[in-house]
């Protein structure tokens, strides 16, 4: 469905893209995994055929997008980061005016638009004003509009960016089902639970370069231990006793020290916590939890997701 190698993008004599390798299979959902700024959008843009590459080469749906950009749009749906709404259109009417864009007659596009509302769960507010939204439903109506031309090839830039945690969830679901009805995926984020959930494979982006690729549970595998046991120490206006503590502790497994908690990983974190005891340190909370894309995250950058 895609290809690029060797793909760039500059903004003047700044690299947004630095050169990246990516290949996207039909049925897939496909992660691009990344902090602010490490160039997902830059990238979606080119896949969408709307931000002309400044360097290596770039297939999709076997076009090229410098000479068939027409044609691969009309085969694409594109969920943008921005609320792109029409705003001075009531729900239904934003679903069915982009369907005509496309140039769908007006019998078929009806039905179609009946189709999405249903499976986004809008149908009851058909006749609703885009503005009495809340932000969880304007983005599930913005995913209806994606889909209008029954595209192939479906592009998502950071889809559940700052909705709350249940309208995240109902949103995963909708992603899910597409999925299941053989729609490809291709997803930014920065949210490393989201890839979790609903990439089959991805990349961890991280200032225009890929760092790794691989399913979720290949790349915590590589990356990362089985398990993973956070220290929290008090801290005081003063002190910082984290520093000082990971030298007695060095040995029990690999450390990462963030400003506010130690990480080992081990693949036996009850047996690290024990450990940490016996040497009489006295940590204020301790949690043994598994491996995440967070972890790969910051061992490969050491840098955590979320700025
Ligand atoms: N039109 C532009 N002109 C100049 N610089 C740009 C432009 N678009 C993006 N950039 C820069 O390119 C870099 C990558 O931006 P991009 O939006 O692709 O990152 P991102 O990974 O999608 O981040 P976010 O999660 O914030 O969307 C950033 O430093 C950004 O400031």
């Amino acid at each position: 469905m895609i290809r690029a190698r060797g793909l760039r993008k500059s903004f003047g004599e700044f690299e947004a893209v630095k050169g990246i390798d990516v290949d996207v299979r039909r049925g897939e959902a496909f992660g691009f995994l990344g902090p602010n700024g490490a160039g997902k959008s830059s990238t979606m843009r080119m896949i969408a055929s709307v931000s002309p590459i400044s360097g290596g080469s770039l297939e999709i749906l076997g076009m090229d997008p410098a000479t068939d950009g027409p044609a691969i749009r009309g085969r694409l749906g594109v969920c943008p980061q921005e609320d792109t709404l029409d705003n001075e259109l009531n729900v239904r009417d934003n679903l069915y005016i982009y369907g005509r864009y496309f140039g769908i007659p007006k019998g078929e596009v009806n039905s179609r638009v009946d189709e999405l509302l249903e499976f986004v769960s809008l149908t009851e507010k058909s006749r609703s004003k885009v503005e009495d939204l809340s932000g969880g439903m304007k983005r599930r109506l913005t995913i209806a509009r994606s889909l209008v031309n029954n595209p192939d090839l479906l592009l998502l830039d950071e889809p559940t960016t700052g909705l709350d945690p249940q309208a995240r969830h109902v949103l995963w679901d909708q992603l899910f089902r597409l999925k299941q009805a053989g729609v490809t995926l291709v997803i930014t984020t920065h949210y490393m639970d989201e890839a979790e959930q609903l990439c089959d494979r991805l990349v961890v982006m991280d200032k225009g370069l890929i760092a790794a690729e691989g399913s979720p549970r290949q790349l915590i595998e590589e990356h990362s231990t089985r398990e993973v046991a956070e220290l929290r120490f008090a801290i005081t206006d003063e002190t910082n006793p984290h520093e000082a503590i990971a030298g007695k502790i060095e040995d029990l497994g690999r450390l990462e020290v963030l400003p506010d908690r130690i990480l080992v990983y081990s693949p036996d974190g009850e047996e690290v916590i024990a450990k940490v005891h016996e040497r009489g340190l006295d940590p204020i909370a301790v949690l043994v939890r598994r491996s995440t894309l967070e972890d790969v995250f910051l061992k490969l950058t050491g840098r955590t997701l979320v700025d």
